[in-house]
């Protein structure tokens, strides 16, 4: 691809929302936006209960807005088909919880290999060097420490080399030492892989490593300047 192309293609949003509202019983938050582009890295902060997990499940595929468009890899996300959206979640979509699905019964390796077999991708060792689980690979997940269980989670979700991820507290139940090394990775893998990064966050430590931090506050998402 022509530099010239390409420099447009990186500039364009991987993701973004315009007029974002939602309910349950009640109101939770209205007209949001929000977009991010590659290479780059957005926190979104606010107390608990005030909608950030929702606001990350309607970003990432997971559940329609009541009102409002969220545009992924510039396709309108909630008119496309299962199929494709099931392709997204597959092959282009990262995400990481504070509690990670992993098979107990499977060694680390087995887990990743699980996944990377799914996108097509092949395991990518300086990764599991980066977050120190390099020498896990052959134990049952049920044999580690949680916070090694959660890199091993994490490094599952970067081997499938995703162009955006969205974590949600990934650093919640780690030291504050490994919540650094993680915030590492992650915010490495973004500017070498062009990808973006969505995190929402508790710990404004990590929030203020992001490029831009956003607050969810009385129903609205403001950036923080
Ligand atoms: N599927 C659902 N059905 C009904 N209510 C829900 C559902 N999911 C979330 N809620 C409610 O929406 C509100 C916001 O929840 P959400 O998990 O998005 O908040 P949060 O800001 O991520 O909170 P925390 O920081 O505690 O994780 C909560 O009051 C929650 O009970």
């Amino acid at each position: 691809m022509p530099k010239i192309i390409q420099r447009y293609v990186m500039s364009r949003p991987l993701l973004e929302a315009t007029g974002i509202s939602h309910s349950f019983d009640y109101p939770l938050f209205s007209d949001i936006h929000f977009s991010i582009a590659a290479k780059q890295s957005a926190a979104i902060v606010g107390r608990s209960g005030s909608g950030k997990s929702t606001l990350l499940h309607i970003f990432s595929t997971f559940l329609k807005p009541n009102t409002g468009s969220v545009t992924l890899f510039e396709h309108e996300l909630y008119t496309l088909k299962e199929r494709d959206i099931e392709a997204f979640r597959r092959y282009d979509i990262g995400i990481i919880f504070q509690f990670h699905y992993l098979f107990k019964g499977m060694s680390a390796m087995e887990n990743i290999s699980v996944a990377t077999m799914l996108s097509g991708e092949s395991i990518d060792r300086k990764i599991l060097k980066k977050l120190e689980i390099d020498h896990l690979m052959a134990h049952k997940t049920s044999e580690l420490s949680g916070g090694e269980q959660q890199r091993v989670s994490i490094a599952r979700v970067l081997n499938k080399k995703p162009r955006i991820i969205f974590a949600d507290e990934p650093t919640g139940n780690l030291d504050k030492e490994t919540a650094e090394l993680v915030m590492d990775v992650l915010t490495a893998y973004i500017k070498e892989h062009d990808a973006a990064l969505v995190l929402v966050t508790h710990d404004e430590s990590m929030a203020e490593r992001c490029d831009a931090v956003y607050k969810l506050e009385e129903r609205k998402l403001e950036k923080r300047v």
